[in-house]
């Protein structure tokens, strides 16, 4: 027998043991990356939980940031002090340290010059410089920071039972069915403790009681990444007087602050703008207590959609093992039972129309359907022509939320909604709703994309999103008015399904390449721009109209002045005329009317003046504007857009219903609703 080559050892590997060692996969890159996954993989599950029951979403999120001395004080570890400091990696020759320092004055320089440049107050250089100092002081310090994140929830909460195997086995969980949840591959919570077990070793730590429970449980444990088991260190059932429901995690691990910062608050200010009916606190408490940070993204609506409804398989989205696994488990006796219970749009008819095409008997067991009877199904669901999937069981964020989010984070001089059709992908329904805003706070000029899937946002790999793309290739805004380079535009597209085609399971950016969903969003940013484009139009028909107001305006002292000279002339030489004289005048002067006589006359008395003439241009220019703009409303049709109902209760039982009232910019008429 040759003798094996070495190192050619057949193994295995857990599923824990894969992803401990590809965390990449899972949003797991760097130990920013990790601080920023794990958040979002906490914050997403306290949403499902808590939308789960139809209740207004209360989070608290909390990131402590702990020193490496503190964290060896709770793994019971000594501080480690250094014998020899040139063993270190952060050990500086004094070479090195020359170059650093004129390194760090060059860039010290850069940032004045930038500063004086651009104009920049002191306090703004004194902030920059501050900034850089702390970014040195970051990178020079020897010992890395960690993090407690904390996550607290009113959903639904865990069962005692089943916590060690939701959060302590490596795909496991609730969200397996077809359903539109943001959770779908067991596998979040899990990496979390993965990271924190090969960071920091801390085990995680969880609260949770269900609604209505007297007790409230608590956990702590960790995962067995070899055996990916739960390793239970501590269980106990703690009293529950408040009625308290929901959930809390918190878990320790190395990240890294200062680079995701930015990031984990645009992630919370997006999922405040997809879920407005939710209410999140954020706190991040520093070891140095000035650079701690809290914020509120408070609720604005309590109009929670919908919740999402578990559907059955769509016969065209089924693979042979789904169907071998749905035939062993179901309840149906007969094939057409079967059939028509186990998925969507199979009605008992079409059944029987089914099992005869396969030359089955419509009585036939399930559980006795032979592999070849099988393979005879999956290829004939794929074949008959079903009905699209309808989409009731999604749930959208709703035009109305997404509006309201927007206006709430980005204050947009103008934004636009729509909702699209449901659509199909692989036997999937889908939904994708949009807004186009343009102008607002905290927005740059050009185009700022904001995706979302099963409304969460996705801030990394937007260059091969399928959103991304679209706004930046697919879409000509230049039709609509919108400039999509000097504008202050916001694209936010979300695309609920209950299966969003993601790549990887990390859930960063959805794939270009599905036809259907590529179609749904272009059309959904198009309808959005259509709207806007006559807000725009008239926007801009309004802005030109008060240049103009402004431009009379500004030569009003000039051209008052000079109608007065002129005048003052006129009256002069009236003045001067013989009375007899001013009656035959040379035929070639004009013939002052009666009014202009009157001015003149004005201008001998002393009764019109400068300023008077200046007074008098004022109000004919202000009359203009008004009616300008009423002229403006009745083209744009008054009577659709600028009518609006207000209901009045009367102060007291004497009160009269007149006529209408008449103000420069509308008519206010009062009617008595009987
Ligand atoms: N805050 C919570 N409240 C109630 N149940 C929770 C909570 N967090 C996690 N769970 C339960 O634990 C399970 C596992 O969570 P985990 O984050 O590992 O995966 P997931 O959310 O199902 O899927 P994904 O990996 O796509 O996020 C969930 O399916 C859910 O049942």
């Amino acid at each position: 027998m040759p003798p094996k080559p070495k190192g050619d050892v057949l193994q295995q590997k857990s599923p824990a043991e894969f992803f401990a060692d590809n965390r990449t996969i899972a949003g797991f890159d760097n130990p920013g990356k990790c601080l920023y996954t794990t958040i979002r993989e906490l914050v997403e599950n306290a949403l499902d939980a808590a939308e789960s029951i139809s209740q207004l979403p209360d989070i608290d999120i909390t990131v402590e940031e702990i020193s490496q001395q503190r964290l060896n004080r709770m793994r019971g570890v000594a501080n480690h002090d250094r014998i020899d400091e040139e063993l270190y990696q952060d050990y500086e020759t004094e070479d090195a340290k020359q170059k650093r320092l004129a390194k760090e004055a060059k860039e010290l320089e850069r940032l004045e010059k930038q500063a004086a440049k651009r104009g920049d107050s002191a306090a703004a250089l004194d902030a920059k410089k501050k900034d850089l100092e702390a970014k040195r002081a970051a990178a020079s310090r020897a010992e890395k920071v960690y993090f407690r994140i904390t996550v607290r929830d009113n959903g639904m909460g865990m069962s005692h039972k089943d916590i060690p195997d939701m959060l302590g086995r490596v795909l496991s969980g609730t969200k397996y069915g077809v359903k539109q949840t943001r959770g779908k591959f067991g596998l979040g919570a899990k990496m979390a403790l993965i990271w924190s077990k090969m960071s920091t070793g801390l085990p995680i730590e969880v609260t949770s009681a269900r609604r209505g429970a007297a007790s409230r449980s608590y956990y702590k444990l960790d995962l067995d990444i070899q055996r990916n088991q739960p390793n239970v260190h501590e269980s106990k059932l703690l009293d529950n007087k408040d009625g308290w429901h929901g959930a809390e995690l918190s878990v320790v691990i190395a990240g890294n602050w200062q680079y995701y910062r930015a990031k984990v608050l645009k992630y919370l200010q997006q999922i405040a703008v997809i879920t407005p009916y939710s209410e999140f606190r954020f706190a991040f408490k520093a070891e140095d207590e000035k650079n701690s940070i809290n914020v509120t993204f408070a609720r604005r609506t309590s109009t929670m959609p919908q919740p999402p409804k578990a559907t059955k398989h769509h016969p065209s989205s089924v693979d042979l093992e789904l169907i071998k696994r749905l035939a062993s488990s179901t309840a149906s006796t007969t094939l057409t039972s079967f059939l028509s219970k186990e998925f969507d749009c199979i009605s008992r008819d079409l059944a029987e129309k089914i099992s005869l095409e396969m030359r089955c008997d419509p009585t036939t067991s399930p559980a006795e359907l032979t592999s070849k009877q099988i393979v005879a199904m999956h290829d004939l669901l794929h074949q008959v022509r079903f009905d699209n999937p309808d989409g009731s069981h999604l749930s959208p964020a709703g035009e109305y939320n997404l509006r309201l989010g927007i206006m709430k984070e980005l204050r947009p001089e103008m934004v636009a909604t729509h909702q699209g059709a449901v659509g199909v992908h692989e036997g999937h329904a889908f939904v994708v709703e949009a807004a186009v805003s343009v102008g607002g706070r905290n927005i740059k000029p050009g185009l700022n994309i904001y995706r979302f899937a099963n409304r969460i946002p996705l801030l990394f790999e937007g260059g091969s999103d399928v959103i991304t793309r679209t706004a930046l290739k697919r879409i000509n805004w230049s039709t609509y008015k919108i400039n999509a380079t000097t504008d202050k535009v916001g694209v936010f597209v979300s695309l609920v399904s209950t299966k969003i085609p993601f790549k990887g399971a990390g859930k960063e950016y959805i794939a270009d390449d599905v036809e259907e969903i590529q179609g749904a969003v272009r059309a959904a940013i198009q309808q959005c721009c259509v709207q806007l484009k006559s807000k725009i139009a008239k926007q801009q028909a309004a802005r030109e109209q008060r240049q103009r107001k402004k431009n009379l305006t500004k030569y009003i002292p000039n051209v008052a002045a000079a109608l007065y000279t002129v005048l003052q002339a006129v009256a002069a030489r009236r003045g001067q005329e013989p009375a007899g004289k001013q009656r035959c005048r040379p035929a070639k002067r004009r013939r002052l009317d009666v009014e202009e006589q009157l001015v003149v006359a004005g201008v001998q008395s002393g009764e019109v003046t400068e300023a008077k003439l200046a007074a008098k241009l004022s109000e004919h220019v202000e009359q203009i504007d008004v009616d300008m703009a009423l002229e403006y409303q009745l083209q744009q049709g008054i009577a659709d857009t600028a009518k609006v109902d207000a209901c009045l209760m009367p102060a007291s039982a004497r009160h009269s219903y007149g006529p209408e009232a008449h103000c420069a910019v509308g008519i206010i008429r009062m009617l008595q609703e009987l």
